[in-house]
């Protein structure tokens, strides 16, 4: 794992480097970090991440339900190959995804397909703060909503996994005081 930064040498980083490093604290989706790059100096790695929010919140539906597309179904067929990004690997894993039973996983595989065949993208959820219990059952439920409510939700947990990704990136100065 690479060292992990101060915020000064965040502040510090030009472009390139900025997006090096943060280039997938949202999946797949660099625009995020490319555009509060212009944005420093951050005060703390929080800073950071609303600096962030506040871009996802400013996009529209569509720009919305883009970030949540770039998400890979948890334990979906990208997982089965080895083809998850390393963050989504380790996050996946955490969760006990890759520990499931068979009954488990084809509960899931169903579901994830009746959840993007209704909405139109995929359940996303912050696999870091649930086991696959909760998932399982947070999937089940979430399939009763609207697909206004599941944008709104889906973005919500992008940001607690968006926090958790820089938190292994950044130094939570909060933490040490
Ligand atoms: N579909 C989905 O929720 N994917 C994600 N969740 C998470 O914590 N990491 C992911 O890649």
């Amino acid at each position: 794992m690479a060292d992990m930064l101060s915020i000064s040498l965040v502040n510090e980083l030009n472009y390139e480097d900025f997006i090096g490093r943060f280039g997938n604290v949202v999946e797949h989706c660099s625009i995020c970090a490319a555009a509060v790059w212009r944005n420093r100096p951050f005060r703390d790695v929080h800073h950071l991440h609303q600096e962030i929010c506040s871009f996802m919140d400013l996009l529209p539906d569509t720009g919305k339900e883009g970030v949540l597309r770039l998400h890979p179904d948890l334990a979906g067929k990208l997982a089965e190959l080895g083809s998850l990004t390393q963050e989504s690997t380790a996050e996946q894993k955490a969760a006990g995804l890759d520990t499931m039973s068979p009954d488990e996983k084809q509960l899931l595989r169903e579901t994830n397909i009746k959840y993007r065949e209704k909405f139109g993208f995929p359940f996303v959820i912050c696999a870091r703060q649930n086991k696959k219990e909760a998932i399982l059952k947070g999937i089940v439920e979430r399939l009763e909503h609207s697909a206004a409510e599941e944008l709104n939700i889906g973005i919500e947990e992008v940001k607690k996994i968006c926090l958790l990704r820089l938190l292994g990136i950044v130094i939570d100065d909060k933490s040490h005081m």
